[in-house]
């Protein structure tokens, strides 16, 4: 088993003849078991495709994508989730006839642990165990109270929170989180703080769109700065912040580091 759990190499992804993610070079990073990555960059810079490259929802045009030793570059999104792989989306998804706690349970309906396991009967908890973890996380979002609410009922913000306690059940091992501050109130932000902390001390890798800088900086351990789907800089956060490309291109612009 290798430090490096996700490596991106020479990757582009060109949507009619436009490259949205690689730049002249194709775009490399890698990412240590157990980081905390920050993926920042202006808007349009290749954040959100980036992600849908990692998670299989679009394979690249060129170039390869590792998770954990497999190449995924591939592989579809329900594999990609069947390896350990979760996300979040830039627009919250929920199944909007389900309430707030079958949305959750929703997400346990595709285990970690594999379809195959599920074939062969070997994962069978009862539905009071599951049901048990569904509340659980949302008690650390803070959305227990609302668990019998329709989803229709939720703010954008809360269901942002609903989306992370979506993952929490599944204990991804590598968690993509698209912009998970937007539209969320600051008690809910705090909340959200100390759950990301908790995650990277119990050791699971993430990567972390943000706009809200603060909020990123003071959490993640590398960072990663994209321009024009292009590597810009990459680095610690205090470096990051120090570094004349990116205050020019990003920081200084219409950001608040
Ligand atoms: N399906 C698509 N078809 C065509 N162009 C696309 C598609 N998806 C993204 N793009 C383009 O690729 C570029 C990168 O978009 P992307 O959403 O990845 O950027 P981003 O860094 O996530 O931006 P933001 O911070 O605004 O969310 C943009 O120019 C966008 O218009």
């Amino acid at each position: 088993m290798t430090d490096t759990i996700l490596e991106l190499d020479g990757v582009v992804k060109e949507f009619a003849g436009f490259r949205a993610v690689g730049g002249p070079q194709g775009l490399s990073f890698s990412l240590r078991r157990g980081g905390f990555l920050g993926l920042i960059g202006p808007n349009g810079a290749g954040k959100s495709t980036t992600f849908n490259l990692i998670s299989g929802v679009m394979p690249p045009t060129a170039g390869r994508v590792t998770f954990d030793g497999t190449d995924i570059s591939r592989l579809s999104t329900a594999e990609t989730a069947a390896l350990g792989l979760g996300r979040t989306f830039q627009t919250p998804r929920a199944f909007a006839s389900l309430s707030v706690l079958d949305n959750v349970m929703a997400g346990l309906a595709h285990p970690a642990e594999g379809p195959l396991a599920a074939l062969l009967g070997r994962w069978k908890p009862a539905e009071a165990e599951l049901t048990g973890r569904a509340e659980a996380a949302l008690e650390r979002v803070g959305l227990i109270a609302r668990r019998h609410d329709s989803v229709a009922n939720l703010s954008g913000g809360e269901l942002r929170m609903l989306e992370v306690a979506r993952q929490l059940v599944r204990a991804p091992r590598l968690l993509l989180l698209d912009e998970p501050t937007a539209g969320v109130d600051p008690t809910l932000q705090g909340k959200l703080s100390e759950i990301l902390a908790g995650l990277h001390a119990a050791g699971t890798t993430l990567v972390v769109v943000e706009h809200n800088l603060g909020f990123l900086m003071s959490l993640a351990d590398s960072v990663v700065v994209l321009q024009n789907g292009a590597l810009l800089a990459e680095g610690a956060p205090a470096d990051i912040r120090r570094d004349p490309a990116v205050i020019a291109a990003y920081l200084g612009a219409d950001h608040d580091a």
